[in-house]
């Protein structure tokens, strides 16, 4: 049986993920601080609370648990919070994953799924986004990712370190089974929030931004099913077993969604109607970020099926009323 330790485990696509190779039949150890992550999301397999930036806990972990492939989520990952606090996202995304790649070549762990981002590509200069557009962030949290991602050629090149890099765009929905689901406190995500509005009354949506330059005003993503993403993961993981060499691929579904509607397909799945507020812009946010993600389904063999976006918010939906 091969071993996955997920740094990041506790949290909303680590644990996702964490089910997906426990599926696939491998033993899972998640490695969390718990810092924005929950106890009870660790479900198939053990906990390790511990804090990627402190090198003796990883390096416990790593020579405890001797991991085939480690699957590192673990990082902050709010665009607003990055342009507030940029020191919080240098410390612990790229300093934090320093420490973790250090610690993993120490004890000859030489294989890692690595959580990127589509935000690492700033504001696109062509759509949809393959793996060769250039990457020019425009949020810091953007930057802590695309250090990683230099870090991560530069390991490969001096020391052996093999990685697949997967740039998801917008991880959404819930467990299908409902054991697990999108959890942040505070919860800044387009889809918790919509939902939230369309079923608390009181609450009002507020839709950030409809000066974008795109088909209604408002900003578009690419939500791709965190079902989905954490197939992708085992996929990656068992290319990892065969190949050498680091990989980079995105993780989109090549449709964009706007936030109207997305707001149209909460209000057709929740029977109520989203109260909506018009605000200004998020800073840090693009306007438009779609994958072409052909290099994932021809290489990886990944097909998303659980990503439209009616299926992602019946997800969605049906985790934040079993709450
Ligand atoms: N949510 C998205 O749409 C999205 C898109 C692209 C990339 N990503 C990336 O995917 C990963 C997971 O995102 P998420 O939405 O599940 O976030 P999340 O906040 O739900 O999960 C992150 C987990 O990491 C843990 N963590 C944070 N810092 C840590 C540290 N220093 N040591 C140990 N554990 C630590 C947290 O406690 C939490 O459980 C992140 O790396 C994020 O950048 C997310
Ligand atoms: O109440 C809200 C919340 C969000 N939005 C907008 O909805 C879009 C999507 O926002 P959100 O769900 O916060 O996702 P992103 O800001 O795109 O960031 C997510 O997706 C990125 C990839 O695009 C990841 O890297 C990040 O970790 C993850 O938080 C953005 O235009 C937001 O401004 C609103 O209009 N109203």
């Amino acid at each position: 049986m091969k071993t996955v330790l997920v740094t990041g485990g506790a949290g909303y696509i680590g644990s996702h993920c964490c089910k997906a190779f426990a599926e696939a039949g491998w033993s899972v150890i998640a490695y969390d601080n718990l810092s924005r992550g929950w106890r009870d999301a660790v479900k198939w397999g053990p906990l390790v609370e511990g804090d990627i930036c402190d090198a003796a806990a990883v390096s416990a972990a790593l020579r405890q648990y001797k991991p085939d492939v480690v699957a590192h989520f673990a990082a902050y990952a709010y665009v607003g919070e990055s342009v507030e606090r940029p020191e919080l996202y240098y410390r612990n995304n790229s300093f934090g994953s320093l420490v973790l790649f250090e610690e993993m070549l120490k004890v000859g762990a030489d294989k890692l799924i690595f959580s990127s981002t589509c935000a690492s590509y700033g504001v696109p200069v062509r759509s949809p986004i393959d793996e060769m557009h250039p990457q020019s962030p425009i949020n810091p949290y953007g930057w802590s990712k695309f250090i990683i991602e230099r870090m991560v050629d530069s390991l490969s090149f001096a020391h052996g370190l093999n990685a697949v890099v997967l740039r998801y765009f917008n991880a959404a929905g819930c467990d299908p089974d409902g054991e697990i689901g999108e959890r942040h406190e505070p919860e800044t995500h387009v889809i918790p929030l919509a939902i939230e509005a369309a079923v608390r009354p009181g609450r009002i949506f507020t839709v950030n931004g409809t000066d974008f330059d795109t088909r209604d005003g408002t900003a578009v993503r690419d939500y791709v099913h965190v079902t989905d993403l954490a197939r992708a993961h085992v996929l990656a993981g068992e290319k990892l077993l065969r190949d050498k060499g680091v990989d980079v691929y995105n993780l989109g579904t090549g449709t964009g969604t706007t936030v109207k509607e997305l707001v149209d397909a909460v209000n057709r799945a929740s029977g109520s109607r989203v109260p909506v507020a018009y605000g200004p812009r998020r800073a840090g946010d693009p306007p438009a970020l779609v994958a072409a993600a052909g290099k994932a389904y021809r290489e990886l063999g990944w097909v998303p099926e659980q990503s439209g976006i009616d299926r992602i918010v019946e997800t969605a939906l049906a985790w934040y009323r079993s709450r």
